[in-house]
């Protein structure tokens, strides 16, 4: 069993608990209740998708994070143009409590980050004011993943498509995502590499908007993951462990647009 299968696992054990509280039905009306949907620039110079994590299976505890919603606010007044969540708890220690928080204190559009496998969890995250969600394209099968970016755009919301190779990218493509990450981190091993972009960078559809995830230290990762051509940055670690999270999402977001607007210039 791979370390996705075992997260995986946990998910779906999770989900079934939430699901017997409140069936899919249910569910389904709660969403269709909730807030319009916040759009995600799609066109913006660079973006900045600052996250929410307390702790990662490879990282172990980052930040204790006490107050979520006040850590989200310091990202929106930094310019973040997402802020990403996380909702799995038993890795990430993240929950949909955590989402609620986020969700009452900001109005920028928020990604629901976790491990999307089951229909139930797109309306769930819609019935709680979710604006994007994840799409791991490792973790779907290829019906189950044309289903869940149907459904996501049915529901209103963008999906983010994450991809780890080659092959991974097609499969996005051939989808016609148009929101696709590149993680440089291997689900396999855990590990980072932030080399892994520049060559999967140019192996993306024209068109697309493209996010650089995992990785991002400081503004020079940035700056790299904005040549090698990153419309978009997803930054969890580096900004939940700065104690200026605020200058810090400003900084990167200034840094990305500068390189992005030379590029196209
Ligand atoms: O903390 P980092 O290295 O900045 O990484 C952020 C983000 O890419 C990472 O949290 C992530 C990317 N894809 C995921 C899927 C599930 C959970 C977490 C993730």
């Amino acid at each position: 069993m791979t370390v996705l299968d075992d997260i995986v696992a946990g998910v779906r054990e999770d989900l079934e608990d939430r699901r017997r509280r409140v069936p899919l039905t249910e569910m389904v009306e709660r969403a269709q209740a909730a807030a319009p949907v916040r759009a995600f620039d799609l066109d913006a110079d660079f973006s900045v998708i600052a996250e929410v994590k307390r702790r990662s299976p490879s990282r172990g505890d980052l930040a204790p994070i006490s107050e979520p919603g006040r850590l989200a606010g310091l990202y929106a007044v930094g310019g973040a143009r997402a802020i990403s969540v996380l909702t799995e708890s038993r890795r990430f220690s993240g929950s949909l409590d955590d989402f609620d928080e986020v969700r009452a204190a900001v109005d920028v559009p928020l990604l629901r980050k976790d491990f999307m496998v089951d229909e139930y969890q797109f309306h769930e995250a819609r019935a709680h004011g979710a604006d994007l969600v994840l799409l791991i394209v490792a973790a779907l099968d290829p019906v189950q993943l044309r289903d869940y970016l149907a459904l996501s755009a049915e529901l209103g919301m963008t999906a983010l498509v994450e991809t780890h190779d080659a092959a991974e990218l097609e499969i996005a493509a051939d989808l016609d995502a148009r929101l696709i990450g590149i993680n440089t981190r291997n689900l396999k091993d855990l590990s980072v590499d932030t080399s892994r972009f520049a060559p999967l960078a140019e192996l993306a559809p024209p068109g697309c908007t493209l996010v650089a995830e995992s990785g991002v230290a400081g503004l020079a990762d940035v700056e790299s993951y904005a040549h090698a051509g990153a419309h978009a940055v997803l930054v969890g670690e580096a900004l939940v462990r700065d104690g200026d999270p605020q200058s810090a999402v400003a900084r990167f977001t200034s840094a990305g647009a500068d390189i992005r607007t030379r590029a196209t210039a």
